[in-house]
């Protein structure tokens, strides 16, 4: 578990978190959602420890990473796993190298020991297949598969997200937010996603932190969110016509109701497929 307690940060003269306190549970998929400048990334910078806080504490299962010397911190950061945004990869490296990349930086095994743990972990994503390819050879969905298993590769405790499906197909996105929230469970890993994506939010939400203005303003589950009354919220979240339908009809549904269409309002009765 991560926790956060009252956390402050400001470049110059402005704010950016306001006094955040929040817990990342271990085995659950948490996400960090907002607005554009809402301090997503400082918050999840804080916590790996790229940005220091002005005050307040990161604490990894209780010990506190704020206050500790760099050798300490070294101690957590190898625990660490961490996809980034585009994916990362090294260009010239195969992917198989890409994975063994952290095991060579970090790990005590010989090389067939580590040969052993990339196959494992490219089984696990999927891409045996794909271990002798470069990047440039495969596709974005892949590049994020490939990420995935060198995020894993050291059995890590926290895994760090930022942004998985940016630049993915909705049903690519759904793949991988599968998989990660998979992961999450087999592992019991603490993971922690920052995230623009509504299906991720819906799907994989066990829990969801919504940050407004350097705050945290609401706090909940992905069954909780479409019952949330917070309006900055609901503005945020239910922006469009059609996600207010959905969220509509996800009550519905929730309530194990089998005639949920019959109880939209008259204007919102159209038939999907026809658009009639
Ligand atoms: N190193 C920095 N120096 C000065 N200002 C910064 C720095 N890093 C972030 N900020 C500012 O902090 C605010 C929050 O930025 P942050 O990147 O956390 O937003 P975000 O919620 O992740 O946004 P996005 O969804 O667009 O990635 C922004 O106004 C940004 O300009």
């Amino acid at each position: 578990m991560i926790k956060l307690e009252n956390i402050r940060k400001s470049f110059g003269e402005k704010v950016v978190l306001q006094d955040v306190t929040a817990e990342m549970e271990a085995g659950k998929t948490n996400l960090i959602i907002g607005a554009s400048g809402s301090g997503k990334t400082v918050l999840m910078k804080c916590m790996v420890g790229l940005v220091k806080p002005d005050s307040g504490r990161v604490l990894y299962n209780g010990q506190d990473f704020t206050a500790m010397n760099d050798k300490e911190k070294k101690g957590i950061r190898q625990e660490i796993g961490m996809l980034f945004q585009g994916s990362a990869l090294f260009d010239s490296m195969t992917v198989e190298q890409n994975v063994m990349f952290p095991l060579d930086m970090f790990s005590m095994g010989n090389y067939k020991e580590k040969q052993k743990r990339v196959a494992e972990c490219l089984d696990r994503v999927n891409l045996s297949d794909a271990a002798k390819k470069f990047p440039a050879e495969i596709s974005g969905g892949m590049k994020k598969r490939v990420g995935i298993a060198r995020a894993i590769v050291l059995n890590p405790k926290y895994l760090f997200c930022d942004e998985p499906n940016s630049g993915l197909d909705p049903q690519t996105s759904l793949v991988i937010d599968k998989l990660i929230s998979e992961l999450t469970k087999e592992f019991n890993i603490t993971t922690v996603i920052n995230t623009h994506d509504m299906n991720t939010v819906m799907e994989s939400g066990d829990h969801i932190i919504y940050m407004y203005q350097g705050l945290k303003q609401w706090e909940g589950t992905n069954k909780e969110i479409v019952f949330a009354k917070d309006e900055k919220l609901n503005d945020f979240i239910f922006a469009s016509e059609f996600l207010r339908d959905a969220k509509e009809m996800r009550q519905m549904e929730m309530f194990q109701d089998q005639n949920w269409r019959s109880k939209l309002p008259a204007n919102k009765k159209e038939d999907p497929g026809t658009g009639a």
